[in-house]
């Protein structure tokens, strides 16, 4: 019998046709959101981001799921105890969204510095108000987590005459635009020195609640945090006190925890945060991209060759940068859009 691959993320009826052209082996089939938890009780191969609850834990008791190529860069939606401790093969879609998550950060980083959400509520109301503005430009900016995003963030951040220092896991191929590459220890002594943090790192058992009242009042006066990674990341409640007190200015997030936030929350309240929700991955282009990958790593998995953006530590979550899997990031260019 054929593999059955499942398709579950936004795409076109051209990009299934691609991915069946790139698996004839298979049998691909597009499926809904609201069919994938039965879906992928039948599935050998999914492609996709469950968003709706999935019991993992019967599809592994199943035994027919052998690969899940996740279409989102974040890989906490499906990495539950019991896919770790199983033998499914996991590769993430780390970097394919960096593009546009890049670009959105450097929005809402500019909204904030420039005031522009003030100069917008004063144009409803037709008045010309001037009020100070800021500068990213000789800012010092910390990048937390250099990956397929923070690396993108970079390229396009010292374009502004920006400062960049970043801490990653793997702090390897520093572009030489970059002032400062340390391992995650260096976090601490960084903190008070940057104008801008950015949270660009995965969910995992180690990041969870990574930032909280300490990490917090490390941070320099006046300074501009920044979430476009996983809420869960920041402990929200000193996140807030953080906002209310000091030290930092303000925060720019496209990530919340609990997201969505619910009506009342106190981080909705604040005028010192502009809150976007959960769009920094989102593009015209990432269908075409998500395909792009999903069709070159099944034509390796099916002649044995290595895969790209493979996760070889579940618990991780991540693929890392020390040579074992070739990153989306890095051999992108030379992957063909033959649809
Ligand atoms: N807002 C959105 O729509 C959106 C879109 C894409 C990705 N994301 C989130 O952003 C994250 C990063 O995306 P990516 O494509 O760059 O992924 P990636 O896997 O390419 O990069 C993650 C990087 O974080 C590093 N890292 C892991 N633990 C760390 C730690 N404790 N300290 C410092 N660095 C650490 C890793 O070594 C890796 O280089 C994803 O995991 C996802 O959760 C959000
Ligand atoms: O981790 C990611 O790639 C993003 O958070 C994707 O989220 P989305 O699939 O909901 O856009």
């Amino acid at each position: 019998m054929r593999p059955r691959i499942v398709l579950c993320f936004p795409h076109e009826e051209r990009h299934r046709q691609a991915i069946a052209a790139a698996a004839p082996w298979g049998n691909v089939v597009s499926v809904p959101q609201e069919q994938i938890a039965e879906e992928l009780m039948e599935a050998d191969i999914f492609c996709g981001h469950a968003k709706v609850p999935v019991d993992w834990d019967a599809v592994v008791k199943r035994g027919r799921l052998v690969w899940i190529q996740s279409s989102a860069a974040g890989m906490d939606h499906c990495l539950v105890p019991s896919v770790i401790a199983s033998n499914i093969v996991v590769t993430s879609a780390s970097g394919v969204l960096a593009d546009q998550v890049a670009e959105h950060t450097v929005a809402l980083m500019t909204a904030w510095l420039r005031s522009l959400p003030t100069f917008f509520w004063a144009q409803q109301r037709e008045e010309f108000i001037r009020r100070p503005t800021r500068d990213l430009h000789r800012s010092r900016i910390l990048i937390v987590g250099f990956g397929g995003v923070g690396r993108r963030l970079a390229q396009v951040l010292h374009v502004f005459k920006t400062h960049i220092w970043a801490t990653d896991l793997f702090p390897v191929d520093k572009p030489a635009y970059v002032e400062k590459l340390c391992p995650p220890e260096s976090l601490e002594e960084f903190l008070p020195e940057a104008d801008i943090t950015i949270l660009a790192l995965p969910l995992n058992d180690k990041t969870r609640g990574m930032f909280g009242q300490d990490q917090f009042a490390r941070m320099k006066p006046g300074s501009l945090f920044v979430n476009v990674a996983r809420g869960p990341i920041v402990r929200t409640d000193a996140l807030i006190e953080a906002l209310q007190k000091g030290p930092i200015a303000g925060a720019v997030l496209d990530v919340t925890d609990p997201e969505p936030l619910p009506p009342g929350h106190p981080l909705w309240k604040l005028s010192n945060v502009i809150i976007t929700p959960h769009v920094g991955g989102q593009s015209a282009t990432r269908a075409d991209d998500i395909t792009r990958l999903i069709c070159e790593n099944l034509r390796r998995w099916h002649t044995g060759q290595p895969l790209i953006n493979l996760v070889s530590d579940k618990t991780a979550g991540f693929p890392f940068r020390d040579g074992s899997t070739p990153l989306w990031i890095d051999v992108c260019d030379s992957i063909p859009a033959d649809f």
